[in-house]
């Protein structure tokens, strides 16, 4: 009998784990079903012609911060995950911290899931925290089905009581053994807090409140320092370490020897680190101000080139939004706008645009760096992350001839501003698939908006 589908892509150039083939995708019950050419529709199978396209696994975007509970208001699951999808995204990890309750206890999850529930366009897995005090939640919330846990070694800043804290050295040794013990994950922030902190006031009290003056204040000895610490604790306890947004080639190389003697580490930077400079938290302002800072061009060039060297594991986007009147406020100085920046619907057509058409990188490694890659990492790899039989059905297309600029009303987030905006993109993503559904094309914007789902994981075996 013969095959049916419920979609086929025709004619795409089908991205799959390093090569790129000319093929028809064929979809059934929301996994990939078939690869080859000249699949068969029937009368009720939904066809799209992806000729002249990229048919590419969906990015795992594998941080973003979407604020709920509580700071909705900032962005949540809706707005956040629309975006996600526009920009060609099908699974994301939302962290533990900007929403309050923090993600830190069982009933913290309870109530970020029930956020997320019905709210998401594309499915989605939660991290859990580490901070003082809640070294005896970290099992319940393992049990949960949490991707892992997240902290931080310098001050996450962030609004009211009881909100998420960077760890001190006895939290994260002890976390690290406990997170060890239950076969999960660390991401960690790794900046110094006693560098950031002791800068950053001296700055503030000789009023050098300006970008640089905050670029200055977090030097790249302030990562190096607090990676090399998480390295050793890494190695004395035996806990898996995944470092998010690392900004200097230097903290990517030590990453990267450690790798070699045998731990299980993993490095990420984000497209905000590849894209722009201190120049443009000069010229944008605090639109592009995050944490670690943007670097110089320099500094810049150098990630592309251990990027392109392969000793960088992923790439996520650390989307970490809020309220205009918290980036955009000519009152606040540099140093008190909110750090973090809204850029998540941007970073595949970022990462294809930049580092495909303009450094000539292959568009295999761009997007084993976007999907496969953070799937394997984070044991979601039997369901996602590549375009292989009995996989779920998440694709994008992406229009590699586009020439478009980024305009504001382009956004799906909640509120409007990205220091990509004003950029002239070279692709475009013209549709998301997620496990089958389209849940977004160029056309029609998100056309799916609730369908996404959780997935726990059981650190012991594959996510459900
Ligand atoms: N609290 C928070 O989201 N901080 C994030 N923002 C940023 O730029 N770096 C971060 O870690
Ligand atoms: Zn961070
Ligand atoms: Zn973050």
């Amino acid at each position: 009998m013969e095959e049916s589908y419920e979609l086929i892509i025709k004619n795409g150039d089908v991205v799959l784990p390093g090569e790129v083939r000319k093929l028809d995708v064929g979809v059934k019950d929301g996994k990939i079903a078939a690869l080859g050419q000249g699949l068969r529709a029937a009368a009720d199978t939904t066809l799209i012609d992806a000729e002249g396209h990229y048919v590419l696994p969906g990015m795992i975007d594998m941080h973003v911060h979407f604020n709920e509970p509580a700071f909705g208001h900032w962005e949540g699951f809706r707005s956040g995950s629309a975006a996600l999808a526009a920009g060609g995204c099908t699974c994301y990890a939302d962290m533990p911290l900007n929403g309050n309750p923090p993600t830190v206890n069982q009933a913290a999850l309870q109530l970020k899931t029930e956020a997320a529930s019905r709210n998401s366009a594309v499915d989605y897995v939660l991290w859990g925290g580490l901070v003082p005090g809640n070294l005896e939640d970290l099992e319940d919330l393992a049990k949960a089905g949490v991707t892992g846990f997240k902290a931080f070694i310098s001050n996450p800043g962030g609004e009211g009581e009881g909100r998420f804290r960077e760890v001190d050295d006895e939290t994260l040794y002890l976390g690290m053994q406990k997170i060890a013990a239950l076969g999960g994950i660390l991401a960690l922030h790794a900046e110094s807090e006693d560098i950031t902190a002791v800068l950053s006031a001296d700055a503030v009290r000789s009023g050098k409140t300006g970008a640089r003056d905050f670029a200055a204040s977090r030097p790249a000895i302030a990562e190096l320092e607090a990676v090399s610490r998480a390295l050793l604790y890494s190695e004395r306890t035996g806990c898996r370490l995944h470092f998010v947004h690392i900004s200097t080639a230097a903290a990517i190389e030590m990453i990267h020897a450690a790798k070699q003697r045998g731990l299980d580490v993993t490095a990420e930077t984000c497209p905000h680190y590849l894209m722009l400079s201190e120049d443009s938290m000069e010229q944008l302002g605090p639109v592009a101000k995050c944490a670690p800072p943007l670097r110089s061009l320099e500094e810049q060039q150098k990630l592309w080139e251990v990027l392109a060297e392969g000793k960088i594991d992923l790439i996520a986007s650390d989307h970490s939004p809020c309220p205009p009147e918290l980036k955009l406020n000519p009152d606040l100085t540099f140093f008190e706008a909110w750090g973090g920046i809204s850029g998540a619907q941007s970073s595949l057509e970022l990462m294809f645009h930049e580092g495909v058409h303009v450094r000539g990188l292959p568009v295999t490694l761009v997007s084993a760096l976007l999907s496969e890659k953070p799937a394997r990492r984070f044991g979601l790899d039997h369901r996602k992350g590549s375009i292989a039989l009995g996989l779920d059905a998440d694709l994008v297309l992406l229009n590699p001839t586009a020439d478009y600029t980024l305009a504001a009303e382009d956004l799906f987030y909640r509120h409007k501003h990205s220091p990509y905006t004003g950029m002239t993109l070279s692709c475009k993503v013209t549709a998301t698939i997620c496990r089958g559904n389209v849940v977004y094309t160029a056309e029609q914007g998100v056309v799916s908006p609730d369908k996404g789902e959780w997935l726990q994981i059981n650190y012991a075996q594959p996510a459900l």
